[in-house]
């Protein structure tokens, strides 16, 4: 078979925070498509994008035809603490990448969370349900939301929720790890939502990148992982198949508690389900089930492992 050959005309893709759960699996999947897009990877050492200069100076030296903004601060409970960090770089960053993008004509594409939402809705979230978000992060990308679409209709923002890969810190590898040291766990059963595997959520925005710009609307779209459940329904899943694996010697004891019995510095939505239809609408049908995405995070641990 003939390797693919690299594609000069394909659209020069820059990703923002490369070193992220997204980040690293946009690059994987970028590595498989070398024949799709142009791809640029950025870590924040390489480019902070909470540092207006060093943005302009970048996108100056660097013509790109779309920006996947895959930087955040993600630490839900600490944000409280920090709230100026938290606010600087995903409140006020997705506003200046938006500025930056559209003075150039560059296509963003930005990231956001069911954390925008209360969760006291009783049906899965449409993109035009009123936000109300419940805790500091939460205020913090309603806040990036706003300053993107303000700054650039054009720019899209796909919404996700309890995101997972084989890197960095995901309720994955807690459960796993929690798996292996303790006889009992306690997780919450009164929040649902849709687990989403990284490796779906960057071929929705790969997608997107190469979508023809007419027609494209900007604007608010949903996307996360399929079937719904909650943490406890996660847990179990988890840690059966990490056992299937011998990723852990021996099941766990799963017991299944409320949100009230886990007191967090920062409450969370009770129902971040997303509903995905006008991503769908967009795009075509989605690849969203995390039992698929779960199989091929713990495979990689294993074989890291053996
Ligand atoms: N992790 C989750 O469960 C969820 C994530 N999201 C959103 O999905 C997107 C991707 O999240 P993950 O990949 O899970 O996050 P992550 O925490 O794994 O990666 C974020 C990356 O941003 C980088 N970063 C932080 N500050 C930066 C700065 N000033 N300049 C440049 N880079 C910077 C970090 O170094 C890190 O590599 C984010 O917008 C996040 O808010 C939404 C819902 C849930």
């Amino acid at each position: 078979m003939t390797p693919p050959t690299r594609r000069d005309d394909g659209p020069r893709i820059l990703v923002t925070g490369a070193d992220g759960q997204l980040g690293r699996s946009l690059r994987v999947l970028a590595a498989r498509h070398p024949d799709a897009a142009r791809y640029a990877f950025l870590t924040r050492s390489q480019l902070d994008i909470t540092q207006a200069d060093a943005v302009h100076a970048w996108l100056d030296a660097h013509p790109a035809d779309c920006l996947i903004n895959a930087a955040a601060y993600t630490a839900v409970d600490r944000a409280a603490a920090e709230p100026e960090p938290s606010r600087a770089i995903n409140a006020d960053a997705p506003g200046l990448l938006a500025r930056a993008c559209a003075a150039r004509g560059i296509r963003l594409l930005h990231v956001s969370t069911d954390y925008v939402f209360d969760g006291r809705l009783d049906r899965p979230y449409r993109e035009s349900d009123p936000t109300a978000p419940l805790n500091t992060y939460g205020r913090g990308k309603l806040a990036g939301e706003q300053a993107v679409l303000a700054a650039d209709p054009h720019a899209l923002i796909v919404r996700t929720g309890w995101v997972f890969s084989a890197w960095g810190g995901n309720f994955v590898r807690t459960m796993v790890r929690l798996g292996t040291e303790r006889d009992t766990l306690r997780v919450i059963d009164d929040q649902i939502g849709g687990p989403t595997w990284a490796g779906h959520l960057a071929r929705v925005l790969h997608t997107l990148a190469l979508q023809p710009a007419d027609p494209l609307p900007g604007g608010l779209y949903h996307f996360g992982g399929r079937p719904w459940t909650s943490w406890h329904g996660f847990a179990l899943e988890i840690l059966s198949r990490a056992h299937a694996r011998g990723l852990i010697a021996r099941l766990p004891r799963v017991e299944a508690i409320t949100s009230a019995d886990w007191p967090s510095p920062e409450p969370r939505p009770a129902n971040g389900r997303l509903d995905c239809a006008r991503l769908e609408a967009l795009i075509g049908p989605l690849e969203c089930d995390w039992r698929v995405g779960l199989d091929r995070v713990l495979d990689a641990w294993k074989t890291e492992g053996s």
